[in-house]
């Protein structure tokens, strides 16, 4: 990490929760994959919480530990070794600045696409780094297809595969972010940690059509729940989180709504994630799945590409609502 002229706090500004912390927040959705009834679950946390947790997910802890260690390996090295990877436009190792924007948090990332091979120079070993992050990406994909198919199913859309094949897709235009949370030592931590005052990754939404999280096990992500309220995700290394994005709000008319989350910096502990962003091809045209409109419903949002959608998140901050621009303007 560089070092800061100004403290951090200064920096990347305080947190205040607009509302008091809720006693006895809800649990987040947990989906068990291996249950029959696990769709009708999902169905039920992406409308509720726009967020769950998989366990019995099929990920070999072998291929997530590997590239922990990898990735590890890789956030250790000297900033000169790092910038190595290149500047992210968008691809590429970054350090507190998130996106082309101004936007700011206390993280460093590399962001990689999916259907390029990364720029893995700098790193002491690239060829073990390749190999670890191949086959996690392909494991971690296996799962997101299937959790497309069982939303697909348990929507009662057909064919299965209508969300899956997209992210499928040879150009699928899917991405990988792996993000160091080093700790932040101004962090004023809360007695029970799940809450400080330094911003590592701000509020937004992810703009693909799901995203999957894991991270290694310190505290730091919250989503935002309907009604405002943050509540902090207990970290467990050993499963999946999954998130709607912007794409599936669309692709569902509106019944799922993608989730707001952000990561507070930890005083102690570094956090480790990586994050799978499943993404559709750039030509593809993001609209509500026919057979999900009953009669003479209408789309609520403007007729759009993946790409229109892409262009227009880049040229936003992180917390602005991006979807709002392609609201469709209905008269009542
Ligand atoms: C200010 C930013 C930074 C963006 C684009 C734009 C708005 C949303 C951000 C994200 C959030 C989800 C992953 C990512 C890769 C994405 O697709 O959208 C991010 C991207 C970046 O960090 O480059
Ligand atoms: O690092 C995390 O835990 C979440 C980061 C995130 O939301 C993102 O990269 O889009
Ligand atoms: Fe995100």
């Amino acid at each position: 990490m560089v070092i800061l002229s100004k403290p951090a706090i200064e920096q990347f500004g305080c947190i205040r929760n607009k509302q008091a912390a809720t006693l006895f927040p809800p649990l987040i959705p947990l989906v068990d994959l291996s249950k029959p009834d696990s769709r009708q679950q999902i169905i039920k946390a992406c409308e509720e919480f726009g967020f769950f947790k998989v366990i019995n997910h099929g990920v070999p802890m072998d291929f997530i530990s590997r590239l922990e260690s990898e990735a590890t390996k890789f956030f250790s090295l000297p900033l000169s070794e790092k910038e190595k990877t290149g500047q992210p436009q968008p691809y590429g190792y970054g350090n507190k600045r998130i996106g082309p924007n101004g936007d700011v948090g206390w993280v460093e990332y590399l962001l990689l696409t999916t259907n390029q091979d990364p720029n893995l120079l700098g790193t002491e070993n690239p060829e073990s780094f390749r190999i670890a992050l191949d086959n996690y990406m392909a494991a971690v994909k296996k799962m997101a297809c299937e959790i497309l198919e069982m939303i697909a199913d348990g929507l009662k859309v057909q064919p299965r595969n209508v969300l899956s094949k997209l992210m499928m897709d040879e150009q699928s235009d899917s991405v990988f972010r792996l993000n160091h949370y080093p700790p932040c030592p101004e962090v004023v931590q809360s007695l029970n940690g799940t809450s400080s005052n330094v911003i590592g990754f701000g509020e937004h939404t992810d703009p693909q059509i799901i995203s999957v999280l894991r991270s290694n096990n310190t505290s730091g992500l919250q989503i935002s729940l309907r009604d405002g309220t943050w509540i902090s995700v207990p970290p467990d290394q050993y499963s999946f989180f999954i998130n709607v994005g912007d794409s599936l709000q669309v692709m569902t008319n509106g019944r799922f709504k993608s989730v707001k989350h952000r990561v507070l910096a930890n005083s102690v502990k570094s956090r480790l994630s990586m994050i799978y962003f499943c993404g559709p091809p750039l030509s593809e045209k993001i609209a509500p799945l026919p057979s999900l409109m009953r009669g003479d419903q209408q789309s609520l949002y403007k007729e759009f590409t993946w790409f229109e959608y892409k262009k227009s998140a880049y040229s936003s901050r992180l917390a602005d609502n991006r979807l709002m621009h392609f609201e469709k303007i209905v008269a009542s």
